[in-house]
């Protein structure tokens, strides 16, 4: 065990008490500090650091994770002549990795860039594309779920920053710790496999309102305030992927994927050189809620149901018929749900003088074709939000079940 190492453990051997000590941690630094840190079982790192996501479980995590406030999607090609036994290889190796950093571990052959923080909720997801499934020789294996997303009108989708074999999603509630794992991520690729492209994004930092609240996008907006709730009946069949034998299990869903999900990944701009002439309430048309506080039109507070058939003096409807809100709900659309878990971006300005920004969405469904899509469509068709968003980016990946404790993510494929 190296130096590094046995160090980090001390102080993670802290984490979970109050933080009296944590100051005198700070004041005494460098080896004695440590020495101090572990005989005082008081010692603590702050909430947001000392907080850990088991890597290991039913499910993967990162997907009913509360969302973080630093994140990095990448997507990666298996280099030419790797195959299903470099894929299994790499699959164990990025999952010990990825235990091993949630659990507030170096990696192996560590950078230090993490040293001195704890886990910071850090969750790293790893799914495969369609594309992976030919790479290895599985393609009879691969689910319908796969099959490609049906072309909106809208799109303007840039191929080179779409899809790819893998894809993985690094969530942290501090900026140091998810590039620490992006970059173990990307070294212990090794030779078989290569970035294809990588998205960063952010949230708001835990802990900086002053009571728990829905987050705000970029255009100002409470945005996830209709989500599933993991409180709900139906939330893990909307969500999960049913194991075989439960009474639940879906004949058209593989083994391999029980407790896995399906992500739908969006690079969407928000055009908002455009959002922000508009004054703020027509802003609130666009959506069918108040930009406050998140509140239906029909009035209430942000969890009220909007009420849709509401008519105002002149007849029209308070929630107008082409309202975002309005066409992605559920009842508009045979039950059709999905778990909104997004990161904002902001890639500096486009070459055109506006800026690069908006959301890296992502949703996660038991099936695609009863989530995300029938909902897109419809908004497709005539979401008021359209002239001020562009997809400039689309990805959509199988995300397999957890692994147990000395397994690793996608075994059930791979090795059988
Ligand atoms: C196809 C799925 C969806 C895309 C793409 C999408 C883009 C998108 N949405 C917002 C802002 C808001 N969306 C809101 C609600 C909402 N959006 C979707 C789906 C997509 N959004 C759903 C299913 C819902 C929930 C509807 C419901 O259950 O009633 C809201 C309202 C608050 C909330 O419930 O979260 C906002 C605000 C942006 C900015 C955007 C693209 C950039
Ligand atoms: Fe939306």
């Amino acid at each position: 065990m190296s130096d590094n190492e046995i160090s980090r453990r001390r102080l993670l051997g802290t984490v979970g008490a109050a933080g009296a000590t944590g100051l005198a941690l700070g004041a005494a630094g460098g080896a004695a500090g440590y020495a101090a840190a572990a005989a005082d079982p008081a010692t603590a790192l702050a909430t947001v650091g000392s907080t850990g996501e088991p890597f290991h479980g039913e499910h993967q995590a990162g997907i009913t994770t509360p969302m973080q406030s630093h994140g990095h999607l990448v997507a990666f090609d298996l280099a030419p002549g790797a195959g299903r036994k470099e894929a299994a290889a790499l699959m164990r190796r990025w999952s010990a990795t990825a235990a091993r950093l949630a659990a507030g571990e170096p990696a192996d052959d560590d950078t230090g860039v993490a040293l001195d923080a704890g886990p910071s909720s850090l969750t790293v997801t790893f799914g495969f594309g369609r594309t992976f499934f030919d790479r290895t020789g599985l393609a009879a294996r691969r689910p319908v779920q796969l099959d490609p997303l049906p072309a909106f009108s809208g799109d303007r989708l840039d191929p080179r920053r779409s899809e790819g074999d893998l894809w993985v999603q690094i969530g942290a509630n501090d900026a140091l710790v998810a590039f620490h794992a992006l970059r173990a991520v990307q070294k212990s690729a090794g030779g078989a496999a290569r970035t294809r492209w990588q998205m960063n994004g952010f949230n708001r930092s835990p802990g900086i309102t002053s009571r728990p609240m829905t987050s705000r996008n970029l255009m100002g907006q409470i945005d996830g305030t209709r989500n599933p709730k993991p409180s709900d009946p139906d939330f893990d069949r909307r969500v999960f992927v049913p194991v075989p034998g439960s009474g639940s299990g879906s004949p058209d869903q593989p083994a391999w994927m029980a407790g896995g999900s399906y992500a739908v990944v969006r690079r969407i701009r928000m055009l908002l050189d455009d959002w922000e002439k508009l004054k703020p309430k027509d802003q609130e048309l666009v959506i069918g809620r108040r930009k406050s506080d998140g509140a239906p039109l029909t009035g209430g507070g942000e969890t009220t149901e909007l009420d849709l058939d509401r008519t105002g003096p002149d007849g029209s409807p308070v929630i107008p018929a082409d309202a975002h809100a309005r066409i992605s709900a559920p009842e508009q659309n045979a039950g059709a749900a999905m778990l909104r878990r997004p990161f904002s971006y902001h890639d500096g300005m486009a070459a055109d003088g506006t800026p690069d920004a908006g959301l890296l969405f992502v949703c996660w469904q038991a099936d695609p074709l009863r989530g995300f899509v029938p909902v897109q469509r419809k908004l497709d068709r005539g979401d008021a939000l359209s002239p001020f968003i562009r997809h400039e980016a689309s990805g959509l990946f199988a995300v397999p079940g957890g692994a147990d404790e000395g397994g690793y993510v996608g075994s059930r494929l791979l090795e059988s």
